[in-house]
């Protein structure tokens, strides 16, 4: 009687994946159109299969729930019958979901339309984030400039989608409680499939917190050597608009000028990029050829026919945010993104180029599997091959670092540049999702959300806002993933664990051995190895076929995520800070800020 009841379950399983893929093909195709062109017609058209997509996923979810699938014998058959019975906001009455479909895209618009005028000539107003804004970050070393810029760019894309965000939490938790969670913030840790992931994300916070404050504090003396103790304290948080990114998440772009060793070679490589007349699509095939020289697959024809790689100069509306797409047909893959000729695109480029590998690695999956192991694992790939690319070594054999000796001092640079992007990152991350689940939960409203994100700012980070902020200001959507509602804990979690990856590619590729000098953990290229390749091409195979710890064990032999990889990588960096910061007296850690904002 089972037997047949399981028979029958796997038949009309086949088919529901088929259905299911049919159906988000469907509503992938109408998103992108929508994304990259926002007109009222595209908006148009992308509610209405959306909601006739909903619709039918309900039809379908009610079929599936009349299987007795909690009963199986078939583990694999139980985990697609268990992903597909969370059925997520299509749920919702269709009155609603269209409500909160109405609501992302009012997010989602006034961020990609959002401009503001130039500090230096106030009629120039056209400035969007990409690339204007982002640029002005990565280039002004004027306070005035930058405390401008900032505030004027949370002016225009954070407080008008307050209420937008309202409303989100709202219908969004009414979703999560119709899909058997508390909040949207349990659906979203059920994405990491385990019950202590919020425990398991404090222990690595606290693992990497001597790290960062070391680097906060040498930072903050480097900023307050340019810019005086007027402008930074010395034992204060650092403030926000000071860190080379207009959300602080990202340091990279203040390299330049507080390396601990000035007069080694640039590791940055925009100029050498834009010297060798690289173009986007330059920068693309590069990526390419690094992940099929380890065995990984090239992109298809159709990723070149239909990716968007550059803003377009029509004039047009779009989200301009970096992007990877899963058409879910098992053939159709894309990037957009607004590239420009930079050392953080050339990175993006890997980015967003590893999240298309492994859509290819697990196309032949049932839609349900196509699916990173967790969200982190998605994040991760991209930047595992960025960690080789990044290295002089690398850069030199690329032609694009200047030949020079592979000694400590540029080594110690090199790490300075890879912590200002990977340790900085850290807390930002934890903290946006923190601030998330905490207003899912209710334990923000909407009359302290901007005081309870700044609390947290200055708590975890170590930074605070360059003015006075009040509840008309809404911060937290001045940040794409807010105004897009995409979780951010993967990327948190990706950033530790693409150090594990890391390290056992490096071992496969014989490129890094533990204490041995000569072969660096941060000093690893992986370009070329087959068997590196091949590993991580096993893994990335499973999709979310297997429970992440599964996935983990296939690449690492470890079943836990843990920070031992990032820290093994930048030891000899947190050594030089501990020193330096000894050294000069710095204070470790922040007091409280005193500008205020609650
Ligand atoms: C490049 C992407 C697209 Se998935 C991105 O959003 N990232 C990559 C780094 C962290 C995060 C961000 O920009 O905030
Ligand atoms: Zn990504």
């Amino acid at each position: 009687e089972r037997a047949a009841e399981e028979g029958a379950g796997r038949d009309y399983m086949d088919k529901l994946n088929e259905w299911s893929g049919t159906l988000k093909n469907r509503m992938t195709l109408a998103q992108w159109d929508y994304e990259i062109n926002i007109t009222r017609h595209t908006e148009e058209r992308m509610m209405q299969v959306s909601l006739d997509v909903a619709e039918q996923e309900k039809e379908y979810w009610k079929d599936t729930m009349t299987y007795f699938w909690r009963e199986f014998e078939d583990e694999n058959l139980k985990r697609m019958f268990q992903k597909h019975s969370v059925l997520g906001t299509s749920a919702l009455p269709e009155d609603l979901n269209e409500r909160l479909i109405q609501a992302k895209n009012n997010m989602q618009t006034t961020y990609a339309k959002a401009t503001i005028c130039d500090y230096h000539d106030k009629k120039k107003c056209d400035l969007h984030v990409e690339p204007e804004v982002t640029n002005i970050f990565a280039k002004s070393q004027d306070p005035e400039e930058l405390k401008y810029t900032w505030l004027e760019w949370h002016k225009a894309a954070g407080a008008p989608s307050k209420h937008y965000f309202t409303e989100y939490v709202t219908l969004n938790n009414e979703a999560a409680k119709m899909n058997g969670f508390d909040s949207t913030a349990e659906w979203w840790l059920s994405e990491y499939e385990a019950k202590d992931s919020e425990k398991q994300f404090i222990k690595l916070f606290n693992d990497i917190k001597p790290l960062y404050q070391q680097l906060h504090a040498y930072v903050r003396r480097q900023l307050r050597m340019k810019y005086g103790d007027e402008v930074v304290s010395a034992k204060g948080p650092i403030p926000a608009h000071l860190l080379g990114n207009i959300w602080a998440q990202d340091w990279k772009n203040i390299e330049s000028f507080s390396k601990p060793y000035p007069d080694k070679p640039e590791v940055d490589i925009t100029a050498a990029l834009v010297a060798q007349n690289y173009t986007a699509l330059k920068m693309f095939k590069t990526a390419e050829e690094f992940f099929t020289s380890i065995n990984l697959s090239p992109m298809p024809d159709n990723f070149w026919e239909n990716s968007v790689i550059e803003k377009p100069t029509d004039g047009r509306e779009m989200v301009c945010h970096a992007s990877a797409w899963d058409f879910f047909d098992s053939e159709n893959f894309r990037i957009r993104q607004c590239t420009t000729i930079t050392d953080s695109f050339f990175k993006t480029t890997h980015h967003e180029m590893g999240h298309i590998q492994y859509y290819i690695q697990y196309k032949d999956q049932p839609t349900v599997y196509k699916q990173g192991a967790n969200p982190g694992f998605h994040e991760a790939v991209g930047d595992v091959i960025a960690l080789s690319v990044a290295t002089p070594k690398h850069l030199r054999v690329m032609g694009l670092m200047e030949d020079g000796p592979d000694d400590i001092e540029t080594n110690i640079n090199q790490q300075y540049k890879m912590g200002l992007e990977k340790i900085a990152f850290l807390p930002f991350a934890y903290l946006l999702d923190l601030f998330r689940y905490s207003v899912f939960r209710g334990i923000t409203s909407p009359h302290n959300y901007n005081c309870h994100y700044w609390r947290l700012r200055e708590a975890l980070q170590g930074v605070e806002p360059p003015a006075p902020r009040s509840e008309f200001d809404f911060d937290p959507a001045a940040k794409y993933h807010v105004a897009a509602d995409v979780e951010y804990m993967r990327y948190y979690i990706s950033y530790i664990i693409q150090f594990q990856f890391h390290q056992s590619l490096c071992k496969l590729a014989q490129e890094y051995a533990p204490g041995d000098n000569t072969k660096l953990l941060s000093n690893c290229d992986i370009y070329r190895s087959t068997e590196a390749g091949n590993a991580l091409k096993a893994m990335l195979k499973l999709g979310s076929s297997k429970p992440w710890p599964d996935a983990m064990q296939a690449l690492t032999g470890q079943r836990k995520m843990d920070a031992s990889g990032l820290l093994e990588y930048f030891k000899p960096l947190h050594d030089w800070l501990k020193a330096e910061n000894e050294r000069t007296g710095e204070f470790i850690g922040w007091e409280p800020s005193t500008v205020p904002y609650c």
